[in-house]
């Protein structure tokens, strides 16, 4: 089948083809505009509990690169915030530019960011992430902001491994990792409610995109793509701008936890 991509004859702006759900009501990202974000004092605050052996391995999907966990208990969870009930940590991945200047999915007033990692997590009122993930309140993801700075001793424990996984398909084991070391001291967070930002772009989840960014620095950013949206057997491509532009707010509001 037409595998979809980030280039010229697959990307974003072929995806509706396949994936009509592309041109719906509530898709993701989306241009933040901070002075019309609404402040709500009856959002929580996110509760994040993440357990370090849940962490299992790490894969190149040709899209992105994604570490996973063990979801068969809630070790691993985020609660409070603006969803009901516990989610469980399924995956996080990254999406980058091929250059420092853009490559976040998100921006901030217009400003896009030189990468976005995102932790997703499903509803366990659903048996399964499969079966959450196309539900309207199947999933939360949560998204944090890469910017340029010092280097991330944290980021780099993941970047150490990707020469093992450069090429689509590849896979090695990645345990006793804790992603909460990813995430900034505070939680402050904007909340809407969007989609899965690649097909089969599911209209499923509530986005809870952090307002504080962690750095990352040049060096680093180099190593993000230095993997391949390409196979061992193929011609080499970097895998870089594997991000969605941001698409049409449609009447949502967004809604933040601080003033
Ligand atoms: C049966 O549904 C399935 C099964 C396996 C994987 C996926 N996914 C696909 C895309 C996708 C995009 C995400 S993003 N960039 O918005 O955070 S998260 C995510 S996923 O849920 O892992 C869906
Ligand atoms: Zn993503």
């Amino acid at each position: 089948s037409h595998d979809w991509g980030y280039g010229d004859d697959n990307g974003p702006a072929h995806w509706g083809e396949m994936y009509p759900v592309a041109n719906g009501t509530r898709q993701s990202p989306i241009e933040i505009i901070p002075s019309q974000a609404q402040y709500d004092p009856t959002l929580k605050h996110l509760k994040l509990k993440y357990e370090p052996s849940t962490a299992t391995e790490i894969i190149n999907n040709g899209h992105s690169f994604q570490v996973g966990f063990a979801d068969d208990t809630n070790k691993s969870t985020l609660s409070g915030g603006p969803v009901t009930g516990t989610y469980r940590l399924k995956q996080f991945h990254f999406h980058w530019g091929s250059r420092d200047d853009h490559g976040s999915e998100h921006t901030i007033g217009g400003i896009p960011f030189p990468c976005e990692l995102h932790l997703v997590h499903w509803n366990t009122k659903y048996p399964s992430f499969s079966e959450a993930s196309d539900k309207p309140d199947g999933l939360a993801v949560v998204g944090v902001f890469l910017k340029l700075g010092s280097a991330n001793p944290s980021l780099q424990k993941v970047l150490d491994k990707l020469s093992a996984i450069q090429s689509k398909g590849k896979q090695a084991e990645f345990t006793n990792f804790d992603p909460k070391t990813l995430l900034p001291h505070h939680l402050h967070y904007w909340t809407y409610e969007g989609s899965l930002t690649t097909p089969p772009l599911c209209e499923s989840v509530t986005w809870i995109v952090l307002k504080d960014a962690v750095s990352v620095s040049h060096a680093q950013m180099t190593i993000f793509r230095s993997l391949l949206f390409s196979t061992e057997e193929e011609a080499p491509k970097h895998m870089q701008d594997n991000f969605r532009p941001p698409q049409p707010l449609k009447g949502r509001v967004v809604r933040c936890n601080f003033k």
